[in-house]
């Protein structure tokens, strides 16, 4: 079994929808399961669940260009887990959402790349064709042409009732079942 958890920030609840994708692609994948952590508060972030996971997929909303303050602080409190080693080639994996269509989301994949990195963990990209023809629609996988992670825009007037569209839900969806699936590749080369 890998277990892969999903540790993410969502202020107004725009990337909590998103989340809620991965960890269904995740648990598409026989074999794995997805644990969803919310960060609301830090006090009470389940750190040996962490340690203890196969797998961790970090998402936040961009806010600023950046990570939400919420994630940076986990981030910060995550050098214990730097300091041992904890983290050490666990697969890892982001995803972010923000208002406008780029809205600087780059800033904030690379960022949780770099914690996973600094981590000592394997990152895995996004893996999918960009929607980038003339025949592109909105509800296109992958039609913010990423490939560090998975990527979603959620209109700014709108709640995550309506938000982010369906195409970027599947595309977290098959995000987190191509993280599921690379983190079963290393379980089995263990064992
Ligand atoms: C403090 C703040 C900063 C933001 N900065 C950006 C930004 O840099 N780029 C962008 O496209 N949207 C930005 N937004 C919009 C949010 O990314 C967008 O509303 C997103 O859906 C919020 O996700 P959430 O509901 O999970 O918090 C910002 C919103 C807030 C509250």
């Amino acid at each position: 079994m890998a277990k892969i958890a999903i540790v993410y920030h969502s202020g107004y609840g725009h990337t909590a929808k998103q989340a809620a994708a991965v960890a269904a692609g995740v648990n598409e994948v026989a074999g794995a399961s997805a644990q969803l952590v919310a960060l609301d508060d830090i006090a009470a972030v389940p750190w040996a669940d962490l340690d203890g996971a196969d797998g961790i997929i970090f998402g936040a909303p961009t806010y600023m260009g950046g990570p939400s303050a919420k994630f940076k602080e986990f981030a910060d409190a995550s050098s214990k887990a730097w300091f041992t080693r904890a983290w050490q080639d666990k697969v890892a994996g982001g995803f972010t959402n923000s208002a406008s269509l780029n809205g600087d989301k780059q800033g904030t994949l690379g960022a949780l790349a770099t914690l996973a990195l600094q981590h000592g963990m394997i990152w895995v990209s996004l893996g999918l064709l960009p929607a980038n023809s003339s025949k592109a629609q909105r509800n296109d996988v992958n039609r913010m042409g990423a490939s560090y992670g998975a990527m979603a825009q959620s209109d700014s007037d709108v709640g995550p009732d309506v938000a982010p569209p369906a195409g970027d839900l599947e595309t977290a969806r098959l995000y987190g079942a191509r993280v599921a699936a690379t983190t079963l590749r290393f379980v089995r080369g263990k064992q």
